[in-house]
């Protein structure tokens, strides 16, 4: 059940030497902090992943105030359809005429009382403190009274009220997981009937992601990165688990041999290069390569290979980032994949990992199922289709085209790639879970093929999607 009560926060212990006291006062520098984010994120679209880190620096947060800082940010944004639920019941007001900024203080203390250890009387407490300096006294006495309505209770005795048994399915997982509920139906339709698996997938999405990091083959090892307190990784060979601790303090992360990367992303980018063709294999291309992490991965295989790569963004600072995530021989260009500057059949693999929802890295981007309705799949649709496309013209017949989204959503993949395969001849589907078992053979539960999809509740990975399709070869041998 969600939000996650992973809450590891005891607010009497995080107080800064010499700092300002922590606890029932407006200067609550942790809570502020984690108020501010919340606000940027509502108020004007700010990224808590981007946001947040920097406020910690302005303010000197570090260490137990930094972690506690970023769990109520996290937790309050990724719990607020739950909070809200909760909070409707305890609320005289509609939760619609309250302001804004208030109603933000209302969620960041229903978070600390339903899922933290925080005490709920400090949580209601240092909120009340909050309101007062956000919307003034007649403010904080409302805030105290709804809030202390949500002491009544326990999370799961909240959700007995809120997403009771009986509820219609699918409102039911909305408000007890916080997920909108077109993301509701989305992923059950993409993962199938199992009731006990959408909760396990629903869950996932709400708990912290492991940090995963790749060694770029050639450049750095795992070896290296163990012997600085990483640890194995299921899957891809050149992932490790890094438990703790900041990643910038590795030496191969900041020296670009190795980086932060999913290890579904990974895989993705492995299965591409491992897909079997015939003829030439010199020249490879990613068509949507910023900000650079499978780029990344593919232009060390590529060189180990003999091969290169040509990685493309139309976005030119994204582009940038690319250039900082490959090795010198690697092109990179600012392009746009639908207008291509190079000639139709000009590489042997091509990459197409197009803009998407980004539905399955939930985990990572807390804020990211409030941003968009339904609305963004229709909106993507079109230079989703026109993206794979120019991926299969910009491949040689007999090269191969993965086309990958980091997104579950049906619309998004297999519909894609159906939909622009009814109107092209001449394109096999390859058996992506078999292409990836032979770079991982205990890879299991990615679907009956020709499709892969990995899932955050069984793989531990983002919910990333993948088509390998190649072009028929009329003078090849396949
Ligand atoms: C899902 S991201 C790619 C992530 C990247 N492959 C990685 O692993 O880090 C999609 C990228 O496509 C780029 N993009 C969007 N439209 C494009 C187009 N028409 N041509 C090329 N790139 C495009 C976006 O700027 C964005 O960087």
């Amino acid at each position: 059940m969600a939000p996650a009560r992973n809450g590891r926060a005891d607010h009497g212990r995080n107080r800064r030497p010499g700092g300002p006291r922590r606890t029932g006062r407006p200067q609550d520098l942790v809570r502020r902090t984690a108020f501010d984010v919340i606000r940027a994120v509502e108020s004007r679209d700010a990224y808590a992943n981007l946001l947040l880190p920097a406020r910690l620096r302005d303010r000197g947060l570090t260490g137990r105030d930094a972690a506690l800082a970023t769990e109520l940010t996290y937790g309050t944004l990724r719990g607020r359809g739950t909070y809200d639920a909760v909070l409707a019941l305890c609320s005289d007001r509609e939760l619609r005429r309250i302001d804004a900024p208030l109603l933000d203080v209302l969620r960041l203390g229903a978070h600390q009382i339903l899922a933290t250890r925080i005490p709920p009387h400090a949580a209601v407490g240092t909120a009340v403190e909050l309101a007062r300096s956000v919307s003034g006294p007649g403010q904080a006495k409302f805030a105290n009274a709804v809030l202390r309505k949500v002491t009544t209770r326990d999370l799961d005795a909240w959700l007995a009220i809120v997403a009771p048994a009986d509820a219609d399915v699918t409102t039911r997982l909305s408000v007890a997981h916080s997920h909108p509920k077109w993301i509701v139906s989305a992923l059950r339709d993409a993962l199938g009937p199992d009731r006990a698996e959408i909760d396990a997938l629903l869950a996932a999405d709400n708990a912290r992601p492991r940090v995963t990091l790749v060694a770029r083959p050639g450049r750095a090892t795992v070896d290296e990165l163990r012997a600085e307190g990483a640890e194995p990784s299921s899957y891809s060979p050149y992932a490790a688990l890094l438990p703790e601790g900041d990643p910038a303090g590795i030496a191969a992360v900041r020296e670009g041999r190795a980086a932060v990367q999913d290890e579904a992303s990974q895989m993705v980018a492995l299965a591409l290069a491992a897909a079997p063709l015939s003829g030439p294999d010199a020249r490879w291309a990613d068509l949507c390569a910023g900000p650079g992490g499978k780029a990344g991965l593919l232009s060390a295989v590529a060189a180990g290979r003999g091969a290169r790569l040509l990685a493309a963004d139309v976005q030119p600072h994204r582009a940038g980032l690319v250039a900082r995530a490959v090795d010198a021989r690697t092109g990179v260009v600012v392009a746009d994949g639908t207008a291509p500057a190079w000639r139709p059949g000009a590489f042997d693999r091509v990459m197409v990992d197009a803009p998407c929802t980004g539905l399955g890295a939930l985990r990572r981007r807390p804020e990211a199922r409030w941003r968009r309705g339904p609305e963004a799949i229709a909106e993507l649709g079109p230079l989703q289709r026109t993206l794979l496309g120019s991926a299969l013209d910009a491949v040689r017949p007999g090269g191969v085209v993965a086309y990958v989204t980091c997104s579950p959503h049906l619309a998004e993949t297999r519909v894609v790639v159906d939909d622009v395969l009814r109107k092209r001849a001449g394109v096999e589907r390859l058996d992506a879970p078999s292409v990836l078992a032979a770079v991982a053979p205990e890879l299991a539960g990615l679907g009956e093929g020709p499709y892969a999809q990995f899932w955050p509740h069984r793989h531990g990975t983002d919910a990333m999607f993948l088509a390998l399709l190649r072009r028929a070869d009329p003078d090849g041998t396949d």
